[in-house]
């Protein structure tokens, strides 16, 4: 079944304004550590076995109908309710194995994220999407292995980009043996948009679902994008998008600095900062949400 692109979209026009994104710079690394040090997933085959492990089983495993199973189920938010700081406290006993760059605990992860936003002077929606960004890693506590909650994503049912990290470890996939899986459109139309491709599943298609309802539709966008490195870092799968997601790119782009980068910040004073995040977050959230 193909997924048809209802909008005319003019792909050469698409594929210009890809450039222009590819082209900008957005934001700086204001860490103490050397951009090129960080997400080196060479160095991290020969000294961190887990990062390659992991990977070579998520590789091998987030196959098509493997996504369509997990989104059929997390997205009826039937799990339990909960609300935002109660999910990050949660959090706190999960170390990812994905993640060559920090060994801190989650709630740490996201206190340094959403601070380096807040001395940027970003808007408050952006400090909260720092905040919140990792928060679908709730699904290791609902019973998921780590392979469907950490790491990269990627669109699943079309070819595997090259531009993916690892990406020798598809050959142990079993869509590869499918040969409209593995064609460069696979199951999707061209620039269908992104909101019609399926993503490997992970903390950002579920956090995605359980935010829906509550916040702007860009903060929605890096959400749900955060992960796709191949996309917003490589520059691989335009052909899958739209002019919206181009636009909306640039966003994911302005918050990748503060997610990547603030993992060499000292080790935040959570209940110091507490006060402040449980105030921003009442802003846009309910006491408890479905998840
Ligand atoms: O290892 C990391 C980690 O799991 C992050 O939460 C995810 O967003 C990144 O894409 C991944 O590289
Ligand atoms: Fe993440
Ligand atoms: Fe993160």
């Amino acid at each position: 079944m193909r997924i048809i692109n209802n909008n005319i979209s003019d792909a050469a026009k698409i594929s210009e304004a890809w450039e222009d994104f590819l082209k900008t710079k957005y934001g700086a690394n204001k860490s103490s550590k050397d951009t090129a040090a960080f997400r080196d997933y060479e160095v991290a085959l020969e000294q961190q076995p887990t990062v390659a492990k992991f990977y070579k089983e998520n590789h091998e495993k987030q196959t098509l109908q493997h996504v369509l199973e997990k989104k059929a189920d997390y997205t009826k938010l039937d799990k339990t309710r909960m609300g935002i700081w109660q999910a990050m406290e949660n959090l706190n006993k999960l170390v990812d194995e994905s993640d060559p760059d920090t060994s801190l605990s989650q709630i740490a992860h996201l206190l340094q994220s959403a601070e380096a936003a807040r001395r940027d002077g970003q808007p408050r929606w952006m400090i909260l999407t720092c905040l919140i960004h990792d928060l679908g890693k709730y699904l290791f506590f609902l019973g998921e292995p780590q392979w469907t909650v950490v790491g990269d994503t990627f669109p699943v049912g079309c070819a595997w980009s090259d531009k993916i990290v690892y990406p020798e470890f598809f050959k142990g996939n079993p869509d590869v043996n499918d040969e409209e899986l593995t064609s460069k459109y696979g199951i999707y139309s061209p620039n269908c948009g992104l909101a019609n491709v399926h993503m490997s599943f992970g903390h950002d298609e579920y956090l995605y679902h359980v935010c829906k309802d509550y916040l702007p539709k860009e903060a929605l966008f890096i959400i749900r994008y955060h992960s796709f490195y191949s996309a917003h870092t490589e520059g691989a799968y335009s052909w899958l998008m739209n002019n919206d997601d181009i636009a909306n790119m640039k966003w994911v782009k302005t918050f990748n600095q503060y997610d990547l980068y603030s993992k060499a910040d000292a080790e935040p004073n959570v209940e110091e900062l507490k006060p402040y995040y449980e105030q921003l977050i009442a802003e846009y959230f309910p006491e408890t949400i479905s998840w």
